[in-house]
């Protein structure tokens, strides 16, 4: 967990009561500059306004228009008659001053006209917060180092916290393929995966800013299943890279590999950020499902009594309840991460099941092999071909939905807690795999962020990929990569029955699938580095 995980605690200590006692009293009267913000243990605007770093931008800019104006005039005048220059200045003085005003107001106008010079205001903005003034700007570079592909993300944040764009868009996301864990013997080559992206992101930093700018590796499922020595051997090599390469501010613990419990709560501040619910009874805040490649989160509030009945997380687990301030508001928040349960690894589990054999999951007419952590898995589709309620139970059976282990309480599967449920869960925001699957399926539109879906569609896509041949894929679902073609099936019935069976949602439940959310005019990604971002620069 990063050093300045600061208004997180977990309860691993005393999972049955959650003991509020080592935690911060909820601020009710901090300073009103941050009453109605994000709470900090040091709360940091003030800070960041560091003194005699610059001098009024405004009077400097006018000061050297107005000299280099007087310059020329100055030399031209004097080519022409044999008086002394102060002479000549004080001859013509009133000229001087009769020019000088016009082109003082014409800059002014300038400068102070919306669009047009868009990027001189938004230098002076950064520039007066240097020097003391109101606009404090602070970034944050956060990289979401994910199973099967590595991702950056720059923010920049007001002093309030809010986002403030960088050129036209909220965030600067850059991403490409393959991820870290694709380079399990080669820690170097591993780390230079992310130069491009290192370089870019640094380049969108004022080069003012970018020692106080902190930056963030975070590494997910992938580096979490290759095993703690070759993940820290990456890892080791990212931070050299950082020192190396970077001027970006590196925080002990920068460079980790996230728990999925930290990655979970980072999903659902996300979100809730963009959406503007923190600060707000947790009844009103949204659940999250984030279904990765490797490993799917689920978070969502819960009530402060369902917190203090949590079950004792299963050996070697994260505890179930973290408890959070944001906004002034104390959240208990359930959260729980299931490794090889991303989409990715759960077509490795479902023919696991199958054990080399063939596999009702697979569209009807695929032969072949699916290579997944390194390891190899016969897919091979049944000669009679793919069906939906054959693969439902395949399904079933690799998420350990009827798990003796859950005796005691309600699970989601593999004798996981379910959280109790409650007015947090209400609205669901299904992020990642959902609503890239559902788009190639073909019943979202790629083209807009979020979308409003029930289970029951994933069922509906799934009975025609079941019933497809491989030879039609094209034409049934043309947006489908074909790739993911022969695991079309597969995929829409596991997306199914993890709502459904898995995490208890009605079949005809509606959920929003979301890819970025609307934060005023703009856009942004729905991913778990924003959280990490609001909790880095909330520790400035
Ligand atoms: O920032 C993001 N923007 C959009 N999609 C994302 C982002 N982060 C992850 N995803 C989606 O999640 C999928 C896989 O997740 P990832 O590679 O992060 O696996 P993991 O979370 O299990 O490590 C990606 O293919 C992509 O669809
Ligand atoms: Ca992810």
């Amino acid at each position: 967990m990063p050093p300045n995980d600061i208004r997180e605690h977990k309860s691993n200590s005393k999972p049955h009561s959650q003991s509020t006692a080592d935690l911060d009293p909820p601020q009710t009267s901090a300073s009103s500059a941050t009453a109605n913000k994000i709470r900090y243990r040091s709360p940091s605007a003030s800070e960041l306004l560091e003194s005699g770093l610059a001098t009024s931008p405004t009077s400097d800019s006018h000061q050297s228009l107005l000299s280099i104006d007087g310059g020329k005039m100055t030399a031209k005048r004097a080519i022409g008659r044999h008086e002394s220059l102060s002479d000549k200045i004080h001859r013509h003085r009133g000229l001087l001053l009769l020019i000088s005003i016009p082109v003082v107001l014409i800059t002014l106008v300038i400068l102070l006209m919306p669009g047009a010079s868009t990027s001189v205001i938004e230098e002076y903005a950064l520039k007066s917060s240097e020097g003391g003034g109101s606009n404090s700007r602070k970034y944050a570079v956060i990289f979401d180092a994910g199973s099967s592909g590595s991702r950056v993300h720059v923010y920049c944040f007001d002093e309030n916290l809010d986002l403030v764009p960088l050129e036209n868009e909220l965030e600067l996301f850059l991403q490409l393929k393959p991820g870290l864990s694709a380079y399990p013997n080669d820690p170097r080559q591993s780390a230079n995966s992310l130069v491009s992206l290192l370089d870019k992101a640094e380049a969108s930093v004022p080069h003012e800013l970018r020692p106080k700018t902190p930056v963030r590796v975070g590494a997910t499922a992938g580096l979490r299943a290759l095993g703690h020595k070759a993940s820290e051997n990456i890892l080791q090599a990212v931070r050299e890279l950082l020192k190396d390469r970077s001027r970006l501010k590196t925080e002990a613990n920068a460079v980790t590999v996230l728990d999925g419990a930290q990655e979970g709560s980072y999903q659902w501040v996300t979100i809730n950020y963009l959406l503007k619910t923190l600060g707000k009874p947790y009844s009103e805040t949204v659940g999250v499902v984030d279904l990765g490649g490797g490993s799917v989160q689920m978070a969502y509030a819960i009530s402060e009594e369902d917190a203090a009945t949590a079950p004792k997380p299963l050996q070697g687990e994260d505890s179930y309840v973290r408890e959070m301030y944001l906004k002034g508001r104390k959240y208990f928040l359930y959260v729980h991460s299931y490794l090889h349960y991303g989409l990715l690894a759960a077509r490795a589990e479902i023919l696991k099941v199958s054990e080399g054999s063939n596999n009702p999951c697979i569209v009807t007419g695929y032969d072949g092999t699916y290579k997944y952590g390194g390891k190899a898995f016969k897919a091979a589709a049944s000669s009679s071909g793919a069906s939906l309620d054959e693969c439902r139970r395949v399904a079933l059976n690799a998420l350990k939905v009827n798990d003796s282990v859950c005796t005691h309480m309600k699970c989601t599967f593999g004798g996981v807690w379910n959280g109790g449920g409650g007015g947090g869960q209400k609205n669901m925001f299904v992020a990642s795999f959902f609503f890239d699957r559902a788009a190639e399926a073909g019943f979202v539109d790629p083209t807009q962020p979020v979308a409003t879906v029930r289970p029951a569609d994933f069922e509906e896509a799934a009975t025609q990929a079941c019933n497809m041949k491989m030879g039609e894929g094209k034409s049934k679902f043309p947006r489908v990569e074909e790739d993911n073609l022969p695991y079309l099936c597969l995929d829409l019935v596991y997306q199914y029955t993890l709502l459904v069976d898995g995490f208890g949602l009605k079949p005809s439940q509606t959920i929003t699938l979301v890819k970025k959310v609307k934060y005023g005019e703009r856009a942004v990604e729905a991913a778990w580095p924003l959280g990490s971002a609001i909790e880095a620069v909330s520790s400035l």
